[in-house]
Parts: structure tokens; C-alpha cells; sequence
């Protein structure tokens, strides 16, 4: 075999209290030029849309807003026609998980550079060079563009509702079940497995389990440190070249209670859930995934979520039909029964 993969990366990673204000410099050092495309969902844009229009009207960006409402091809389609209409020089991705990916697609598009601005440490979508999208009511990860610089105001983070960051933290644990499902295929399925990229999402997984005790809504300091394990768990999907580190069985079930019940409980809340049962499945210490999640003051029961133990039950024997070419521990082939018992005996239900 010739030739190599390419594997991309940003140019730019503002981490900090404020970052926001540098928005207009970092768009000059990139040779940037207007109109920006901001686009973002409804709750964001009243929280720092006006900002971001200021900031970047005061570099000269002509900036214009979208609002998206829905992780969905048509909401692609909007910022994509939009882009065009306005021969934007550059995108934002402005917002949580959802704003962020339809930037990101619509940016490889329209080959119109994306910067990456998120205001909620809620998933690691912030920087990976994949999107998540439901088309036709299924959960599909597309390839997309990375982001040219990230530029994440932990202050603006930090102020979010902290659901959304424990939801993040949800999200990065979940990487310990992604791993031990991607392992399990490489030995069962011959998969590529990157060593690197396992290696650092395992350790960024880690990192978050050891320091849950630290992470207090509200902190800038915990905004910090989980926004840095988001962007690092991103990395590992960049190395990888798909969202193989960071998504296994814990997602199919996520996706799955997606797919049966829409819009219960935030992404990396399904996440943080599934990793419980999925720990337990791998015959792996789910109490240690159980204890940190209840640190962060993530949900560790389905009724916290307002899911009742049938749902849990259909989206776990279900699951697996989600990205069946993704080989996972639930493709062994778990039956309802078995369902039941791994979501008791883990006390989701
Ligand atoms: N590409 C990838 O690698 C990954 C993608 N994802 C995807 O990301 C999505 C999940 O992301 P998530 O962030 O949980 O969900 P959303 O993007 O739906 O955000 C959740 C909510 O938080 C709101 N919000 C964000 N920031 C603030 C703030 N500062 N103050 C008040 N409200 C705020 C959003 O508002 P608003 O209404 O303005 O949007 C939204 O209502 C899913 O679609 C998932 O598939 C997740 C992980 C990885
Ligand atoms: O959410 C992800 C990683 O956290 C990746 O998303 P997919 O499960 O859609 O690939
Ligand atoms: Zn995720």
C-alpha cells in the first residue's frame, strides 16, 4: 500500500477566560476574510450572539447569523445555501455539539473554512473532524472538515447550565467502553486499531475519572479541564479518522434511545448511562463509571432523565442495529433478558 492518510488538525486552540475577545485577531491571523457565516442555535445566540457580532463587526468580518434548531441534513442544507448566497469567506460554529457539527459539514461543502466556537463543554464534537446527523431518523457519522482554530471562552463555558457540563464529562468517560469495543473488534474482526489514538482517548477518559471530585459547575477551572479533555478526546477521533475512540456501544445505545424516544436527555448523558452497562457487559468495574458520573453529578439512572426501564430495555437489545459495521460487545448478541438484568444489576433501571 502507497500513499498516506491525512489527518487533520487545527491551527488554533484558544483555551482561556475570555478568549472570545480575541475572536477578531484570530481571524486576522488567519488571513480570514468576510462575511463570517455565525451559525448557531436559539439559546447560544441569546447568550453570546450579540458578542460575537460585535467582535467581529469591529474587525471588519461583515459577519450574518443562522439559527439551527435540528442535527439534520436540511439544516446543512440551509447553512450551505446560505454560505453561497452570502460568498462567506468563513463559518463559526457557535454553540453546543448540534451548531457545531452543521458548521462543520456545511464547511467541507463548501470547502469555506470553519472555526469552531463552542459555548457548552457538552460533547466532543468540538474539534474532531467528524459530524453526527440524523438522516431518515438514523444516527450517521459523517466525515467533515476540522475546524481551523477552536476558540473556547471558558468563562462564557464555565456560565452554561452545568448539566451540560457534566453531560460533557458523560461523554468523555465513555471512551473506556469505545476503547474496549474497538479492542474487541480489532481481535475478532482483524479492525485497524490505532494504538496512539485508543491511547490517547483512554488516557484523556482516565484523567476525567480521576479528577471528578474537582469538577464543580459554575468553575472556570473545571470549564478548563473539561474542555481540554473534549478537545483531546476530539484529537484521538482526528488520529483515528473516524469516531471510533470515542464511540462504541455506549453510543449505539445513546443513539438508540435517540431513535425510540427523541429529544430525553442530553448526548453525553445517554452516553454517560450506556457506559455503566456497557462496562458491566465488558466485565469491567462499572461501579468506578457509576461513582465518577455521580460526581461530575451526571445522571447514573434512567428515571433522572425521565426514561423508564422499557425504553432502556428496547434501545439496549436494539442497539446494535445502529452502524451495524461498527462491531461492538453488543453484537455478541445480548437478548432481552440479558438486557434487563445488565441495566438492574447496574441500577440504570
Ligand atoms: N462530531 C462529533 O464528533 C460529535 C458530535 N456530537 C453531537 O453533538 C450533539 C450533542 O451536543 P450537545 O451540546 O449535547 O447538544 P446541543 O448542541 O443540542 O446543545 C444542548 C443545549 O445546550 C444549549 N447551550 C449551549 N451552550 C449554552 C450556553 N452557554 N448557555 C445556555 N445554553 C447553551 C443549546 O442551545 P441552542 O438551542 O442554542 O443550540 C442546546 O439547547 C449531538 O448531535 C451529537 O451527535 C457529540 C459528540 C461528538
Ligand atoms: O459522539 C461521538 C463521540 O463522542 C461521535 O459520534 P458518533 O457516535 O455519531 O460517531
Ligand atoms: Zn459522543
Amino acid at each position: 500500500m502507497t500513499g498516506s492518510r491525512w489527518m487533520e488538525l487545527p491551527r488554533i486552540v484558544a483555551v482561556g477566560n475570555e478568549a472570545i475577545l480575541e475572536l477578531p485577531q484570530i481571524c486576522s491571523y488567519l488571513h480570514l476574510e468576510g462575511p463570517g457565516l455565525i451559525v448557531t442555535g436559539p439559546h447560544t445566540d441569546d447568550v453570546v450572539g450579540k458578542t460575537i457580532l460585535e467582535l467581529l463587526n469591529s474587525g471588519g468580518f461583515e459577519p450574518q447569523t443562522l439559527i439551527c434548531t435540528a442535527s439534520k441534513l436540511e439544516e446543512v442544507d440551509r447553512a450551505e445555501a446560505r454560505a453561497r448566497e452570502i460568498e462567506a469567506g468563513f463559518l463559526i460554529g457557535a454553540g453546543g455539539g448540534r451548531s457545531i457539527d452543521i458548521a462543520k459539514i456545511a464547511s467541507m461543502r463548501t470547502n469555506i473554512p470553519f472555526l469552531s466556537l463552542p459555548t457548552a463543554a457538552s460533547h466532543d464534537g468540538i474539534c474532531s473532524s467528524q459530524a453526527s446527523l440524523t438522516v431518515n431518523g438514523e444516527a450517521v457519522s459523517l466525515p467533515a472538515q476540522s475546524p481551523l482554530a477552536i476558540v473556547a471562552d471558558t468563562g462564557i463555558i464555565a456560565r452554561a447550565p452545568a448539566r451540560l457540563l457534566a453531560a460533557g464529562c458523560g461523554d468523555i468517560i465513555s471512551n473506556y467502553t469505545a476503547i474496549l469495543d474497538w479492542q474487541l473488534a480489532h481481535r475478532l474482526r482483524s479492525e485497524e486499531f490505532s494504538e496512539y489514538a485508543s491511547a490517547l482517548s483512554g488516557m484523556t477518559a482516565k484523567m476525567i475519572v480521576e479528577r471528578a471530585s474537582d469538577i464543580r459547575p459554575g468553575l472556570e477551572e473545571s470549564a478548563k479541564i473539561v474542555v481540554k479533555a473534549l478537545i483531546s478526546s476530539g484529537v484521538a477521533m482526528s488520529i483515528a479518522g473516524s469516531s471510533r475512540p470515542a464511540s462504541g456501544s455506549e453510543h449505539k445505545f445513546a443513539h438508540s434511545i435517540n431513535r425510540i424516544a427523541p429529544r430525553r436527555g442530553l448526548h453525553g448523558e445517554l452516553c454517560g448511562l450506556g457506559t455503566i452497562m456497557m462496562m458491566y457487559l465488558h466485565g469491567k468495574d462499572w461501579k468506578m463509571i457509576r461513582e465518577a458520573l455521580a460526581q461530575v453529578g451526571a445522571p447514573t439512572s434512567a428515571d433522572q432523565i425521565g426514561l423508564d426501564a422499557e425504553t432502556v430495555v428496547e434501545a439496549l437489545v436494539n442497539a446494535h442495529r445502529i452502524r451495524p459495521e461498527r462491531y461492538t460487545i453488543l453484537d455478541s448478541g445480548l437478548n432481552r433478558d440479558a438486557a434487563a438484568r445488565a441495566a438492574e444489576a447496574t441500577g440504570v433501571i
